[in-house]
């Protein structure tokens, strides 16, 4: 198999990464009505593939859960979260040929082995699809002429697709159509229907294509909101202990800070979270985001070229073929961290003091949301698409840290997300040495600018604002975020 994206000429290439149409919400008036009465097989039922399930089923469509026969017999984690949750289980064999539509939310490096497993299997006319294109993409898989292939892949981990679910909401979500697999016309309707099961219509959905998801999902992982947030937290913690901070404070301000402070950034993009800053500590965390943005530029734009050439694909599937030997040395690396081996203390922190005391963790934020959706619109990837990869997850991402630490963070996430998390963090540590030589606790640890004149140059925090609140992803932001808010009340 060859990368599918390498095939392509570059109009081709430029035309599908280009591709991101904000969809109305009158186009889901339909809801889920072209499943309704379909068969749906799930193959998988781990992070994604519980909760997605679980949202379709609530909006009335018919799922049940192929499992492969020795997660069944063995009661596997799988099992239990079907059985469990009262799904009919079953084994590829049992059933596939039943399905009209199987959805595979396997991890990524099985799904050569999982789709020709699955395929022989399907029944005439039947559609095939995935959460995340990187075997259609990265792996160029094939797929039976008359089967549909499309995608439905929601911009959250798979406890918050549930969560949001819950609460009568949704998550944003990119749907689309292979074309090189749409033999009756019919994807971009199930897709639709799809992304009304899971909730998805009521946050904000793009139609995109399998190539502008990949391009942009990889580097929105691999950057802003895994590999930096781990590098933030480990460089962070460090320096406070350096420069004694209290352990269990440090880990706690650490643990629960990604969370507050981009609960800040959620509600009201990287202004709000900016103006939750006294003005000299504002003022101090823009010229610090401004440092990191020049040290770690080279770095986000090889994370995107070597995403775009194929690069980094290769050499994870290296390790796939080699055991995730790298994968699995790296995540017993990130385990032995003294972060996260130093349990968050019994002391009280409130809402504002995580600004405060965490300036330095704010401009961390405020560099990786904006050079990641920099690298990623200079790359061709639209602006809503580069805000759902950048801004909009972060929060999201940030919660998991807050429940278990980075172990939390790299458990939910997908297996390629952990590995490119740690490809980013090993390379950025480095970068940012000196960087980090002339961090004090001002910045990380204690209350900035505590007991000194609140005074700053008018001039300079004019100038301050604007760069913020005129930067592309707040311009971009405010508009999806207002849309999402009115989306809302509807259904
Ligand atoms: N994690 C996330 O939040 C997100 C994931 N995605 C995408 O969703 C898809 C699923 O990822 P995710 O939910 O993280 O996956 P998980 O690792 O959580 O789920 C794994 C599931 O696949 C099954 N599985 C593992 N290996 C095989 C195999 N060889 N054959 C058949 N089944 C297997 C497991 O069952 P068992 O081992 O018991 O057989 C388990 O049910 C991926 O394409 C990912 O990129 C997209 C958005 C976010
Ligand atoms: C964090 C990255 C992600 O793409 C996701 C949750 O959206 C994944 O692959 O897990
Ligand atoms: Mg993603
Ligand atoms: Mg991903």
């Amino acid at each position: 198999m060859t990368n599918y994206f390498n095939t392509l000429s570059l109009r081709e290439q430029l035309t599908q990464l280009g591709k991101c149409r904000f969809m109305d919400p009158s186009e889901f008036a339909d809801g889920v009505t072209a499943l309704k009465g379909k068969k749906i097989v799930i193959v998988g039922c781990g992070a994604q593939g519980l909760n997605q399930g679980l949202n379709m089923r609530d909006s009335g469509l018919d799922i049940s859960y192929a499992l492969r026969a020795a997660a069944i017999k063995e009661k596997r984690q799988s099992f239990k979260n079907a059985s469990e949750n009262n799904f009919t289980v079953g084994t590829y064999e049992e059933l596939i040929p039943t399905a009209d539509l199987v959805i595979n939310l396997t991890p990524d490096k099985q799904h050569t082995n999982v789709v020709g497993t699955v395929m022989p299997l399907m029944k005439k006319g039947a559609t095939l699809s995935y959460s995340h294109g990187f075997n259609i993409v990265e792996e160029g898989m094939q797929v039976r002429e008359d089967l549909t292939v499309i995608m439905v892949a929601p911009k959250s981990p798979g406890s918050e697709v549930r969560e949001e679910y819950k609460r009568g909401f949704g998550v944003p979500t990119l749907i689309a159509v292979h074309p090189e697999n749409d033999p009756e016309g019919k994807g971009l309707e199930q897709a639709k229907a799809y992304a009304a099961g899971t909730g998805g219509d009521k946050a904000g959905v793009l139609e995109s294509s399998f190539v502008a998801e990949v391009k942009s999902d990889l580097m929105g992982e691999q950057t802003i909101l895994c590999g930096l947030l781990q590098t933030g937290s480990i460089l962070s913690f460090n320096k406070m202990i350096e420069k004694g901070v209290d352990a269990g404070y440090a880990s706690k301000l650490i643990q629960y800070g990604w969370e507050t402070i981009t609960e800040g950034l959620k509600q009201g993009g990287i202004t709000n979270m900016m103006d939750r800053l006294s003005n000299p500590a504002k003022i101090k965390a823009f010229d610090l985001a401004e440092e990191l943005k020049a040290i770690m530029r080279p770095l986000f734009q090889k994370h995107m070229d070597d995403i775009m050439s194929g690069h980094f694909s290769k050499t994870m599937m290296e390790d796939w073929n080699n055991g995730d030997k790298n994968l699995l040395d790296w995540r017993a690396a990130t385990g032995e961290t003294d972060f996260e081996k130093t349990p968050a203390g019994d002391v009280s922190i409130s809402e504002q003091e995580y600004y405060d005391n965490g300036v330095l963790m704010v401009a961390f934020v405020k560099s990786g949301v904006e050079l990641a959706y920099e690298t990623m619109t200079e790359s061709g990837i639209i602006g809503d698409s580069a805000y759902y990869e950048s801004l909009h997850e972060t929060p999201l991402i940030a919660n998991t840290i807050a429940r278990k630490k980075l172990f939390e963070m790299n458990r939910v996430i997908s297996d390629t997300a952990e590995y490119g998390c740690y490809l980013f963090d090993h390379a950025c540590k480095p970068l940012l040495t000196d960087f980090m030589k002339k961090i004090e606790t001002d910045v990380i640890g204690k209350h900035f600018g505590e007991g000194k004149n609140n005074g700053v140059d008018n001039v300079k925090l004019i100038a301050v604002n604007k760069a913020i609140r005129t930067h592309d992803v707040e311009v971009v932001g405010a508009r999806l975020r207002a849309s999402m808010t009115a989306m809302k009340p509807i259904g």
